[in-house]
């Protein structure tokens, strides 16, 4: 079996988890402790990707181009990665990550957009990085339609395509659907990859499950930290692995002190399955609308709940989060009526 490539998000999906408020510090300790551990990749940058850093997506507290530095002064052997949603980043945003240390990429559209990924891996490639096709809200398209999307990132030049569970709605039967759909029509030589979510407490298994169908790559991070609730643990995720005799470069008691001894004690909220992030994946909510759900909920005196299912009925995409505070005030408009 392929040796897996397991990539840590705590750096970037971690980022909405305290509100892209990670310091500089944070950033050396926790990439300094990854690359000790042997992950191969270590993903840095605001939640939302490059040049998120906004009113719509919150101000993350230093800009991209500085924390991807920071992590390039400590990582000796990962690759340093961040994510791209075009319409968002742009090209020259990615030849400023490249010059700060980036060597990998992952572009990043809704699982029904992928079109709008071009022009953005073919530059990638041309700059000389790595490049993966990301697809959000892979539970927002059928296997068929997600492997289509697939297959259009592939042909822009992708070297490897993503199931990305957003909203951590899959569970193990359709991760499987997606992979076998993906063999169905992508190249053998075109690498696949798990992003999961912990919203139904599946991440572990839907990461396995994915590896059983195909995917060498798989995205995990410390303590799960990540949006929603959270991403796949990767100190769980690692312990399965080595269970199962799967090649990794991973150590897991390193692992573990990282997640336990670095990040748990800087979570502002808990990043676990509890009422809200259950119902992202109940509901099938993109979970990096988490944060600006209970804000809203605050503000006009609701159940957070009530709004995420409110969402997910709307089937509301990633760069929708102003339309939250609409929804908010619909249902208090309703609860007056
Ligand atoms: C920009 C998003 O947060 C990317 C991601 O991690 C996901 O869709 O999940
Ligand atoms: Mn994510």
């Amino acid at each position: 079996m392929t040796r897996l490539f397991i990539l840590d998000v705590t750096l970037r999906d971690g980022m909405h988890a305290i509100r892209h408020q990670y310091d500089l510090g944070h950033v050396r300790e926790i990439a300094g402790a990854l690359d000790e551990a042997g992950v191969d990749g270590i993903e840095v940058g605001h939640g939302d990707g490059l040049d998120g850093s906004s009113i719509a997506y919150g101000f993350s507290r230093h800009t991209d181009i500085a924390y991807i530095r920071e992590a390039a002064k400590v990582c000796k052997r990962a690759k340093l990665t961040t994510v791209l949603l075009p319409g968002i980043g742009t090209i020259d945003d990615l030849k400023r990550a490249r010059d700060a240390g980036i060597q990998s990429i992952r572009i990043a559209t809704h699982s029904t957009e992928a079109d709008v990924s071009e022009q953005h891996i073919a530059a990638a490639k041309e700059m000389g990085l790595d490049v993966s096709g990301f697809l959000m809200m892979s539970s927002a398209n059928s296997a068929d339609g997600l492997a289509g999307q697939a297959r259009l990132m592939e042909s822009y030049g992708a070297d490897c395509i993503y199931v990305a569970d957003s909203a951590g709605g899959l569970t193990m039967r359709s991760i499987a659907e997606r992979f076998r759909a993906f063999d169905a029509v992508l190249n053998a030589d075109t690498q696949r990859a798990i992003h999961a979510h912990e919203n139904l407490s599946l991440s572990v298994a839907n990461s396995v499950t994915a590896v059983e169908n195909g995917a060498t790559r798989v995205d995990a991070s410390l303590a799960g930290m990540g949006a929603g609730a959270g991403n796949c643990p990767i100190e769980a995720f690692v312990a399965v692995a080595n269970l199962y005799g799967w090649e990794h470069g991973c150590d897991l008691f390193k692992l573990q002190d990282a997640a336990d001894d670095l990040v748990r004690p800087i979570q502002d909220r808990p990043v676990r399955v509890d009422r809200e992030t259950l119902t992202l994946g109940y509901g099938n909510v993109y979970s990096s609308f988490l944060r600006h759900a209970e804000k809203a909920a605050e503000q006009f005196d609701l159940d957070p709940r009530a709004i995420l299912i409110e969402i997910g009925r709307r089937r509301l995409i990633g760069g929708q989060e102003d339309m939250i505070v609409d929804v908010a005030l619909d249902l208090v408009e309703r609860a007056n009526a």
